[in-house]
This record gives C-alpha cells, structure tokens and sequence, in this order.
C-alpha cells in the first residue's frame, strides 16, 4: 500500500461503535410499540376490488368478525394473497382494539404486511402460544386437510398453525375441493435441506411413487426458490388415490431424510371460509358441517 494512503487510513478517527445494551434497548420497535396507540394503515389501497380479489376478501373479512375476539392478544398472521385483506379487517378494528396486541408472522412478506400496517411485530420464539392464527391456502378438503406452501412458507405456516388455539383458514372459491389435488396441481411442496434436495428428489421418484417431483425454480432468480428459512422446495405431484389419504402421504415424505416441512396439515383447522362469486361466504367447521353466510358488512 502506498505509504501516505497506509498513514491517513492510520489518523483516520475511528466511528464511535453502537451501544449495545440490554434485550430491551435492542428491540426498541417491537417492546415501545406495544400498549401505545399508533396510527394504523390499511395494506389493500384499491378500493374498488372485484372478481376472485373480492372473494379473497370477503373470506378474509368474515373470519376476522368471527375468529378475532376483543380478548385475543397473540394473533398469526399467515402468508400470501388472501392475508392482506385480513389484515384490512383488523386495522379496521381500530388503533384501541389492537393497541395491546402482538402479531407473529410466517414469514417476510406477513413480517412487513405487519409493520408497514402498524401493527405490534412478535415472534413465535417469544409467544408459543398464538390465540388465533388466520393463513391462506392452496386447497382445503371436505375434511380441513389442506395443500400450503405455495408461497414457500408451509415451515413457519404449520409452526404457526400448531401454536394457534385456533387455526383458521381463508381462501376463495377455487380452493375448496373434495379432495387434495383436485384443482393444485402442481404437487405437495416439500421445503428441503439444500445439500439433500438430490437425494429427497431420487426418492419421491423412486420410492414414494412421484416420478413428477420437481425442484421449485425461482421466476426473478436464476435458480431455485430459497424459503425465509435458506431450504429448497420440491414440488411432489401425486395419484389421486394417493391423495384422498393426506396424512398417510404426508407422514412417508416427512420422513425422507433432508425434509424439513411438509405442506399438507391434517386435521389443524377449526374452520376455512371461501369467498364466493355470488358474494356469499362458505364456512366448513372441522366438525364437518357446511354454511353459507351472507357478506361482512363493509
Ligand atoms: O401457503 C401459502 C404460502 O406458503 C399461502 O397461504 C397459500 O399459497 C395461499 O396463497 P393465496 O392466498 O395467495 O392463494
């Protein structure tokens, strides 16, 4: 190095570090935030949605008046297209009714669905136990079985959806189905260890009967879909046969060696609502009862 470039790097006062202080003074955001009231922004600006946007939203809507009681403090906030309006819905609620609320995210894009909203951010790691959790989906049975990860973010989703008193899902018409693989094709997403991916590939080949699976390849990328976690998805198209047993599938791929999460959840939902065109809502319990429900009012 030049000796008068080595000598001014030398004399160059050195920045003053951060403070690093105590747990409370590094999350100022998420502990100041909580118990004041902030001013709350609602995520959908378009007010004039129409057509399967409509549906997402009345889905969305009517599980938040039903689901969102004004004693729950730990909300889940799932992933995908459907979530913003249920976000919508609850900024509705007012900057009082959420004031003393902390929401958890299953990923980035619900983490900043969350902030940029004004709501109070948590995580799973700091509240285990969620009162009410609300996630979209790629399909849901006659049975509340569904088909996640779409978004590639079935990991955190079904950690979200087991700490949940109550799980509950939106989504519009489309996604409800008789059975799993109906009207989603393109097969189970399955979040993989990176350096097993090959190997979790040759064995849904081979061994559990998806000659289809494929690893998921990113649009905007070149290469695969990374998860919010640093894993891979492959997605495992399967026989219609093999898909009327959901949790008999999902239980032989969890156990592939390199598997991380499956995206099937048997038996975690108390009720999925699907908007409909009509604008009517449709509500399946677990208890295997169906309702058609008039529209929230705005
Ligand atoms: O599982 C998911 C992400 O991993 C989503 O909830 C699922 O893909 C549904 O998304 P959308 O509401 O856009 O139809």
């Amino acid at each position: 190095m030049h000796r008068s470039l080595f000598r001014l790097l030398h004399t160059m006062p050195l920045p003053t570090p951060a403070p690093i202080g105590p747990a409370s003074q590094i999350r100022p955001v998420v502990l100041s935030r909580i118990g004041q009231p902030t001013k709350l922004v609602s995520p959908i600006k378009d007010q004039n949605i129409t057509g399967l946007e409509k549906s997402k939203q009345l889905a969305a809507w009517t599980a938040v008046d039903n689901h969102v009681k004004p004693e729950h403090r730990i909300i889940g906030i799932g992933s995908g297209s459907t979530v913003p309006y249920v976000v919508e819905r609850i900024v509705q609620l007012g900057a009082e009714a959420n004031q003393a609320r902390v929401f958890i995210p299953t990923g980035f894009q619900s983490k900043e669905l969350i902030v940029s909203s004004g709501l109070n951010l948590g995580d799973v790691d700091e509240y285990p136990t969620i009162d009410v959790t609300l996630d979209g989906a790629d399909e849901v049975d006659r049975e509340l079985n569904c088909i996640k990860g779409g978004g590639a973010c079935h990991l955190r989703e079904k950690v979200l959806a087991e700490a949940a008193t109550t799980f509950i899902l939106v989504a519009d018409h489309r996604k409800n189905v008789e059975f799993l693989g109906t009207s989603w094709t393109p097969g189970i997403p399955i979040e993989v260890v990176p350096f097993a991916y090959a190997k979790v590939l040759q064995n849904l080949h081979h061994i559990l009967g998806s000659p289809q699976a494929t690893l998921r390849m990113a649009v905007k990328k070149a290469g695969p879909v990374v998860t919010d976690n640093g894993n891979f998805v492959i997605d495992a198209p399967f026989d219609p046969e093999v898909m009327k047993k959901p949790y008999t599938i999902m239980a032989q791929i969890k156990m592939l060696t390199g598997v991380v999460e499956v995206g099937v959840f048997c038996h975690m939902a108390q009720a999925a609502y699907f908007g409909n065109e009509d604008g009517s809502v449709t509500v399946k319990w677990r208890d295997g009862r169906v309702e058609k429900v008039d529209a929230p009012k705005p």
